[in-house]
């Protein structure tokens, strides 16, 4: 795999993101915090990392749930995939949400969500009149079936 450096500056008491495991896509994101927060049922806030990144031009960060938080705490992010710019130099938030029907606790340091890098493209518009005729046409949304 190509190297990519991601330069990053770390304002927080929590070790530098990191891949777990040989092959990992993503790298978890800890909560930057003084103290714990709850998050009552469908509540959401903006949780801090401390992170701050310059990615190369041409890379997006997405920001994803961790699974283990979905499904036990019913904890994920709003608006997932957050997209990180590659201008962007603010501080990285994390958009927390829960979705359980009980009050859900993020202690400092805990593991909140993973980042993923990946390169994208920018594509130019280009105004047209008319598109191409296809087999699906304007079909869509389970026009195909189901099995
Ligand atoms: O979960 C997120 C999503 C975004 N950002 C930061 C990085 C991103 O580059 C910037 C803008 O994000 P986005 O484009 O999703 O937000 P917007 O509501 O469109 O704001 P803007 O008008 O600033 O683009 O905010 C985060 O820290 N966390
Ligand atoms: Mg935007």
């Amino acid at each position: 795999m190509a190297d990519i450096i991601v330069k990053i500056i770390n304002k927080s008491d929590n070790e530098l993101p990191a891949y777990a495991t040989a092959q990992a896509a993503g790298m978890d994101l800890r909560a930057h915090l003084e103290t714990a927060i709850t998050l009552q049922p469908l509540e959401r806030t903006l949780v801090p990392t401390g992170l701050f990144m310059e990615l190369p031009a041409g890379y997006e960060a997405q920001l994803r749930p961790r699974s283990g938080l979905a499904i036990k705490q019913g904890l994920t992010l709003l608006n997932t995939p957050g997209t990180i710019d590659a201008d962007y130099r603010g501080e990285i938030k994390i958009i927390m949400i829960n979705l359980s029907n009980e009050p859900q606790t993020i202690q400092p340091g805990d593991r909140i969500a993973q980042m993923i890098i990946a390169p994208f493209v920018q594509a130019k518009m280009e105004a047209v009149e008319m598109l191409t005729t296809t087999e699906r046409g304007s079909g869509g949304f389970g026009h195909t079936g189901k099995s």
